[in-house]
């Protein structure tokens, strides 16, 4: 299991991580979604031991990452391909780590071929690697002690659509075999083929989180008026949490005769009011990433105020 209890994380005066929560079970892959600088990386770092928790857990089966004997056996990493030795061939790269975790050399010959970096690849210095090239050894190496949990940061950044597709089925293959996966995106379609589960993060805050199909299709309701900002202001008051989307609507969370009610008893003139369908998530995903883009220049309502976790 990774569960992530209450976890928060301050660099100086800056909260990058607030209050999160969230646990991944056997047989699942879990897309870790959230815009540059939500802090999906942060939260990953904290479960890889490489940042320190200002308060709450992050562990993995149960131990802190610092607590595990042979921490390479139970939780592959990939965090940042960047960091491989560059002067070392892809294959010294592996012997290297495989040396420290207690592995055979049988193995790290399988994972250059499981990743297609067999043969020649394996032989030509990682500073000659392309990114993607980076991405498959950084994989190789997360599984070459066999663990039954995977954390990787957006690891299909450089790949090309075949090895995006590869990607995809080996994660698959892997969490289908009982194996945990945390793969973090900012973009939703990247992890909408592969993951069974969603973990939204936006400004450190957990949004959203469940099984995907629930998330796609919870309903929730596009509501527009006359006047949005009136609108804005009437359910912030009757606590309906609620997400601007692109065209200027708004996705609430509750019932349309709730988001209805509110609205007449407040004399607001409504233009739509019907249910979001399986588009509210991704509605939810576009305007956060908006929001977050704008965050310097836009200070026009208090609708991201307004955003909560669904309720289940
Ligand atoms: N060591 C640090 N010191 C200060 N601030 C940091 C540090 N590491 C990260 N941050 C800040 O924490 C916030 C979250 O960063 P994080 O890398 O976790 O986001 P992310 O969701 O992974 O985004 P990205 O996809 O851009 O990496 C950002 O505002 C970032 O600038």
């Amino acid at each position: 299991m990774i569960e992530v209890d209450r976890l928060t994380v301050t660099y100086g005066s800056t909260t990058v991580v607030k209050d999160a929560s969230f646990s991944c079970r056997p047989g699942t892959v879990t897309g870790f979604l959230g815009p540059n600088g939500a802090g999906k990386s942060t939260t990953m770092r904290v479960l890889c031991g490489l940042t320190r928790a200002t308060s709450g857990t992050a562990t993995v089966n149960g131990m802190r990452y610092g607590q595990l004997r042979n921490p390479a056996r139970e939780i592959g990493v990939l965090l940042d391909p960047t960091t491989q030795h560059s002067g070392r061939t892809g294959r010294e790269n592996l012997t290297v780590s495989a040396r420290m975790m207690g592995v055979t050399k049988e193995r790290v010959e399988d994972m250059l071929e499981l990743v297609g970096l067999g043969g020649a690849p394996a032989a030509r210095r990682v500073g000659e690697y392309s990114l993607g090239m980076r991405q498959r050894l950084g994989l190789a190496h997360a599984l070459l002690g066999e663990p039954n949990i995977l954390v990787l940061d957006e690891p299909v950044n450089g790949l090309d659509p075949e090895g995006i597709h590869w990607m995809r089925g080996l994660l698959r293959e892997f969490a289908d075999g009982g194996g945990i996966v945390l793969l973090s995106s900012h973009l939703l379609r990247e992890v909408d083929a592969v993951a069974d589960s969603l973990v939204l993060i936006q400004r450190g805050e957990i949004i959203a989180k469940g099984n995907k199909t629930d998330l796609l299709t919870a309903t929730g309701t596009v509501v527009r008026a006359v006047d949005q900002a009136q609108l804005s202001a009437v359910l912030s008051a009757a606590g309906i949490p609620a997400t601007r989307t692109e065209d200027h609507a708004f996705i609430a969370d509750a019932q349309a005769e709730t988001v209805g009610r509110a609205a007449a008893e407040a004399g607001v003139v409504l233009l739509e009011l019907r249910s979001a369908d399986s588009g509210g998530l991704e509605e939810m995903f576009l305007a956060m990433t908006r929001d977050t883009s704008n965050d310097d220049t836009s200070n026009d309502d208090a609708t991201n105020d307004a955003v909560r976790e669904p309720q289940s």
